[in-house]
């Protein structure tokens, strides 16, 4: 097959579809592998390592989305990147279609087979393809919020742990699965005074379990949320409802009940945000203030440690991007119904129920369309 990877556009976003290693395994299985020159060069993965990981550098991604059978990237495609894309051509990347209604439209028209990194499953009830990046958002969130929380960015001029003789800063997470539990870690590790509210009790369980009497649980109500977001001075979204939608537990009412310089760092706004005052910023210009809270609402967080999320990243894709490419897409989303999990598009059609719920638009499942 002839693969794909043209260097990514979104605002400040570094990383790369394929590393070189992930390269060399297509290439050592007799695949082609076409690379945007310079796609990794702001993290130092050079076209020289790509050249010597047998791909071929193609100076314009115009170029590498007209030779390749299967793209594979990092962000959903940017609208001059849908218009690239050929009928029949497989796209394998983060899509977060249900608050996009532009891109859905756009795949639909595009005739791709379009499969997104974040809906494949694992036989645990995982989504191992967004897990990686959910470490290193969950992780972020405590780094960015503990900046945010500075008085300079706007924030109440605390200190995430306080120190001997001040208290430490109240954090409030939303959602305790893998950006939940990871920034919770962080926090901890800070010494702030951690709170995780779930609507899984045994999600619940596991992290009581794994963090002892260091970490407080709370299960998620419009009662439990209001009164912790409240008195919070951080407030971390990671609440996730797979492909759909995300809930909008904090209204704006809440928000203007926090504190003045208390910080929502929204995670979750990826798949819209859990916060209705919460709207998608850039690594550019990340904050903003509503009711003199600070929003951290970057939806593409990993961006910014665009080495180590690249290589976390591949090492979930590369045994689905491997599979696609050995077997074909049709044939490879038939044999696992794990991958299958991940078709959003067919060829014009729109394979993901949560999707065509949140947007109205007829839906066809991926068995049908694939046949079986
Ligand atoms: N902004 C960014 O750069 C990034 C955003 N994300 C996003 O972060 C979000 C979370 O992802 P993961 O942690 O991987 O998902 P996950 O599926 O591991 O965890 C989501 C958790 O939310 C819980 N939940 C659902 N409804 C809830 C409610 N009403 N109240 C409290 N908890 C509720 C679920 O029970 C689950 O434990 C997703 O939208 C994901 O796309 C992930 C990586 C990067
Ligand atoms: C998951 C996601 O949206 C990201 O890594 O950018
Ligand atoms: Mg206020």
């Amino acid at each position: 097959m002839r693969v794909g990877v043209p260097k990514e556009i979104k605002n400040h976003e570094y990383r790369v579809g394929l590393t070189p290693a992930a390269v060399r395994e297509l290439t050592a299985r007799g695949h082609e592998v076409f690379v945007e020159t310079k796609a990794g060069d702001a993290i130092d993965l050079t076209d020289e390592l790509y050249m010597k990981a047998g791909a071929k550098i193609l100076p314009a991604a115009a170029e590498v989305f007209d030779v390749a059978d299967m793209i594979v990237k990092v962000k959903e495609p940017q609208a001059v990147e849908i218009a690239m894309l050929k009928k029949g051509q497989t796209l394998f990347t983060y899509l977060h279609l249900a608050p996009d209604p532009d891109q859905t439209k756009g795949l639909i028209a595009s005739g791709a087979v379009c499969i997104a990194y974040e809906t494949v499953t694992d036989p645990h009830g995982g989504l191992p393809l967004l897990a990686p990046m959910s470490e290193v958002a969950g992780r972020m969130s405590i780094q960015a919020g503990a900046h945010c929380l500075e008085r300079a960015q706007g924030g109440r001029g605390l200190l995430l742990g306080g120190v001997p003789g001040v208290s430490a800063a109240k954090v409030v997470v939303l959602g305790g699965g893998v950006v939940g539990t990871n920034a919770a870690r962080m926090a901890m590790g800070l010494e702030a005074h951690v709170i995780v509210l779930d609507v899984s009790l045994k999600r619940l369980k596991e992290l009581d379990e794994q963090f002892g009497s260091q970490l407080h649980t709370l299960y998620s109500t419009m009662d439990t949320i209001e009164s912790e977001i409240v008195t919070a001075d951080l407030v971390v979204g990671g609440v996730l409802l797979p492909g759909a939608e995300a809930p909008k537990l904090i209204t704006e009412k809440m928000v203007r009940e926090m504190k003045k310089g208390s910080v929502i760092v929204d995670v979750a706004i990826d798949q819209g945000g859990c916060a209705e005052t919460s709207h998608p910023t850039t690594h550019a210009d990340p904050t903003y203030m509503v009711h003199d809270v600070v929003h951290y609402c970057v939806a593409n967080m990993p961006g910014a440690v665009a080495r180590t999320s690249t290589f976390a990243l591949n090492n979930a894709t590369l045994p689905f991007t491997l599979a696609l490419a050995n077997m074909g897409a049709d044939a490879a989303m038939k044999a696992d119904a794990h991958l299958r999990a991940g078709l959003n598009v067919y060829k014009g059609a729109l394979t993901y129920k949560a999707v065509a719920d949140a947007q109205h638009l007829p839906f066809e499942s991926a068995e049908k369309v694939l046949g079986l």
